[in-house]
């Protein structure tokens, strides 16, 4: 039996502290910082959960998403590629951290390329 990339990479409480420190990296960069700048705190916390548990569905987990597809969810942020650049630079160096093996970061890697012609709207 295939076992999902969910479970290989620790199941919901690996996944919410991946997305936890990877958005409070992002908000504290410099470079993408300004993509948080005057949003609020239960905005933020309710952004993080929704990452969190569309994370959870895609790699396998048992989740209903009910937050926004990626087009529109970032639709109008000015996301760069050079952000994208900085933001896949800030989820190698949390995977790292975590110990997230080379297979696994290889498929998270590989799904989050897929996303980001929906992600980077600006040049
Ligand atoms: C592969 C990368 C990414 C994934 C999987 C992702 C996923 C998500 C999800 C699931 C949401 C919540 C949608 C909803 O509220 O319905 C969200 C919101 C958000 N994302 Fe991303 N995101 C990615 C990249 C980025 C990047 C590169 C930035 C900025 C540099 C960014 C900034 C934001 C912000 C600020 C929100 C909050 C929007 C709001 O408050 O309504 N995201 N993202």
């Amino acid at each position: 039996m295939t076992v999902s990339l969910y479970d290989r990479l620790g199941g919901y409480d690996a996944i919410a502290l991946f997305a936890t420190q990877l958005v409070d990296q992002a908000k504290a960069d410099d470079l993408l910082g300004r993509i948080w700048a005057h949003s609020g705190e239960d905005r933020d916390a309710r952004a993080l959960q929704m990452l969190i548990n569309y994370l959870v569905r895609e790699t396998g987990g048992q989740m209903y998403y009910t937050g926004r597809d990626m087009a529109l969810a970032h639709a109008g942020m000015g996301i760069t590629d050079v952000d994208w650049t900085r933001f896949l630079e800030i989820v190698v160096s949390v995977a790292g951290e975590l110990g997230v093996e080379a297979q696994e970061g290889g498929e998270v890697m590989a799904f989050l390329d897929s996303l980001k012609s929906d992600i980077v709207t600006s040049s």
